[in-house]
C-alpha cells in the first residue's frame, strides 16, 4: 500500500487531524445475520494502522457493546422491526459521535446496517447544525413508518432525520434537523414507490447511476457540491453504503442491486469530499462478512477499507 502523508488543509478540523473510529457491531435494522461483524473486520483487517499512515492522530478504544441495551421485548411497533433495540442503539451512537465532534474529531462510524446513521447524522448535527450530508447509496433509506414495505428500520433512517412521516414515539428522540436541500444523493438504482414520491414532494437532489452514466463521476460530484455546499463553506457528513458499489466491487453487503458504482468511481466521491477540506464525519456501512465466498469477503472488507482510506486523504500520486 503505497500511504500519502497529508498536510491538506481541513476547514474545520484542529491540527493534528484526529479521527475517531466508532464501531458498531449492529445488525437490528434489517434482518440478515453477519452485518454485525463488518467492523471487526474492518479494524482486523487493520484500517487504524492505514488511517494512522495517512499522518492522523487515530483513536480506537474497541467496539462498543450494544448486549446491554435489550431486546427481549421488542415487538413491531407498526411496522417498524426491533424499533426499541434499534432506537436506543442510535442514541447512544448520536451521543458517542457528537461527543467526537465536539472535542475537533472526525467520527469514522463502522456499520453494521444503516440504520445507525439515525445516530451518526444526530450526533454531526449537534456539533454542526449546518452540516449537509452526502448519501452515497443504491437506497433511499427514506422510508417512513407508512410507506416501508420490510419494516427494516435500515431501509428509514432518513426520515426520521428529516422528520417526515407519522411520528413514532420510540424516535422522538430524533431531532429533525436535517433540512431536505442539505441532503444529496449519489448512486441510488433501487427507489422504492414511496420513497420516489417523498424526493419529489419534498425536492432532495439525487444523482442515480443514470446521472453517473450520463455525466461521469467527475461531473455528478460537482454538482452534488454544488447543490448542498454551493460555496463549500459548509462541514459535510459523508455517510458510504457499500451496496452503492457494484456487486462485483463489493459483493458482501445485504441488499446488492447490480448496475452499480465501479471501484474507482466510489474512490472518486471519496476523494473529492475530502478535497473540499469540508468533511466532518464518516460512515462505512454495510459490509456483510458472512455473505458470499472468502475471496468476496476479503475483497469487500478491503474495499471499506480503502473507500475511508480516499475520504481521509489517501491519494493514488
Ligand atoms: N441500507 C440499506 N441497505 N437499505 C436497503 C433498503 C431496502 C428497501 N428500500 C427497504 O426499505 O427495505
Ligand atoms: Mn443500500
Ligand atoms: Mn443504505
Amino acid at each position: 500500500m503505497t500511504a500519502q502523508l497529508q498536510s491538506s488543509v481541513s476547514r474545520f478540523l484542529p491540527d493534528p487531524k484526529t479521527v475517531a473510529i466508532v464501531g458498531c457491531p449492529f445488525r437490528g435494522g434489517q434482518a440478515k445475520l453477519g452485518v454485525d461483524k463488518g467492523p471487526i473486520r474492518l479494524v482486523e483487517a487493520g484500517l487504524p494502522q492505514q488511517l494512522a499512515e495517512l499522518g492522523w492522530d487515530v483513536k480506537f478504544d474497541g467496539h462498543h457493546q450494544f448486549e446491554d441495551i435489550g431486546t427481549e421485548n421488542d415487538p413491531p411497533i407498526g411496522k417498524l422491526k426491533n424499533p426499541r433495540f434499534v432506537s436506543r442503539v442510535c442514541k447512544a451512537v448520536a451521543q458517542v459521535v457528537g461527543d467526537h465532534a465536539k472535542k475537533g474529531q472526525l467520527p469514522l462510524t463502522l456499520g453494521g446496517d444503516h440504520s445507525l446513521a439515525m445516530g451518526t447524522i444526530s450526533g454531526t448535527l449537534e456539533k454542526y447544525p449546518d452540516a449537509c450530508v452526502i448519501w452515497v447509496d443504491a437506497h433511499a433509506d427514506i422510508n417512513t413508518a407508512e410507506t416501508t414495505d420490510s419494516g427494516n428500520i435500515h431501509g428509514m433512517p432518513l426520515s426520521f432525520l428529516l422528520g417526515i412521516g407519522p411520528k413514532v414515539d420510540e424516535f422522538a428522540w430524533v431531532q429533525p434537523l436535517l433540512k431536505p436541500h442539505r441532503l444529496v444523493y449519489i448512486g441510488l438504482r433501487d427507489v422504492d414507490a414511496g420513497e420516489r414520491r417523498i424526493l419529489k414532494e419534498h425536492g432532495i437532489k439525487a444523482f442515480s447511476m443514470h446521472e453517473v452514466d450520463k455525466y461521469g463521476i467527475g461531473r455528478v460530484v460537482e454538482m452534488a457540491l454544488d447543490h448542498v455546499n454551493p460555496g463549500r463553506t459548509l462541514p459535510v457528513h459523508l455517510s458510504f453504503d457499500v451496496d452503492a458499489l457494484d456487486p462485483t466491487v463489493a459483493p458482501s453487503t445485504g441488499t446488492p442491486v447490480r448496475g452499480g458504482l465501479t471501484f474507482r468511481e466510489g474512490h472518486y466521491i471519496c476523494e473529492a469530499v475530502y478535497e473540499t477540506g469540508c468533511l466532518v464525519a464518516l460512515d462505512i456501512m454495510e459490509v456483510n462478512p458472512s455473505l458470499a465466498d472468502q475471496a468476496s469477503v476479503e475483497q469487500t472488507v478491503a474495499v471499506g477499507c480503502s473507500l475511508a482510506r480516499s475520504a481521509l486523504g489517501e491519494t493514488l500520486l
